[in-house]
């Protein structure tokens, strides 16, 4: 049963419209991962499916009710966003950040509870970071500040989260300890849409691939059925070699440069 399902959704800006025809669903338990070039829609449609931008045509639609008849606070107890993790100016301490991930749980003027910080505090436990509590947000590093976002997200207790390059400008060791807490957070149930633009993360975490391109979908499936050499040619303008990977467990997707190229043929 799909938890939000998007309809031949038309979105975009006042007098820019950005994408159009876009049908998809989200179930709990699912990934749903985005590929698609630069500037083809993913953060504008992120900013619709959460609310922020009107649909300009077709439905959108969570857990069967039109997504523009939520109140905000009703709406970020069920979704929440995890945005990437650049920029951070004000020096609030890790735990503080968390904390706002409850304001949808909290009445306007009331002070946190001791539930709301338990929240919290189970959120940084879940993602590895309770030690990180009392740091300022703006002085731990960026796969740090990532976790503490996503944090934030749980804390909120959503049942879906909708994540903007969760592995963006993290180093390696980090991006695979955000793909490995998308896919647990996944099994505990949430439904979860992200962006990337690495094929190979869809590969790793997602059980479904939405390929854009000029605000459309071109295809939905499995990433076996949708992530191919042929549509990342189409997607991209790049050759890749995808090949299953007998110790990853999974496919990978690498693009094959010119240079190697004419080494292998040589
Ligand atoms: N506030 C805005 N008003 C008008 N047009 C906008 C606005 N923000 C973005 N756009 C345009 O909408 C289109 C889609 O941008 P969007 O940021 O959604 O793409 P994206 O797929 O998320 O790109 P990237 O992968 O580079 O983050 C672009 O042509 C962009 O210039």
């Amino acid at each position: 049963m799909s938890f939000l399902t998007a309809a031949d959704l038309a979105f975009g800006y006042r007098g820019a419209p950005v994408g159009r025809d876009v049908t998809l669903s989200v179930a709990r338990g699912e990934v749903l991962a985005l590929l698609g070039p630069n500037g083809c829609g993913k953060t504008t449609l992120f900013k619709t499916l959460l609310g922020l931008l009107p649909p300009r045509g077709g439905r959108l639609l969570l857990e069967g009710r039109e997504v523009a008849a939520f109140t905000r606070a009703e709406f970020a107890r069920r979704v929440a966003y995890v945005p990437q993790a650049h920029g951070a100016t004000f020096p609030f301490r890790v735990r503080e950040m968390v904390l706002m991930g409850r304001a949808s749980r909290i009445d306007t003027f009331a002070t946190p509870s001791a539930i709301d910080r338990q929240a919290a505090d189970a959120a940084m436990e879940t993602l590895g970071i309770a030690h990180l509590a009392d740091r300022l947000f703006p002085e731990v590093s960026g796969g740090e500040r990532q976790m503490a976002l996503i944090a934030r997200a749980l804390a909120q207790e959503p049942a879906m989260l909708v994540m903007d390059e969760p592995t963006a400008s993290l180093d390696f060791g980090n991006q695979a300890r955000v793909l490995e807490r998308i896919a647990d957070l996944s099994r505990s149930g949430l439904a979860i849409v992200l962006s990337t633009h690495d094929p190979g993360h869809a590969f790793a975490c997602a059980h479904r691939v939405a390929l854009m391109k000029g605000g459309r979908v071109l295809a939905t499936g499995s990433p076996q059925e949708v992530v191919t050499a042929e549509a990342l040619r189409g997607l991209y303008g790049v050759e890749v070699a995808i090949a299953y990977m007998q110790g990853a467990g999974r496919h990978v997707c690498v693009p094959t440069l010119t240079r190697n190229e004419k080494e292998r043929d040589s």
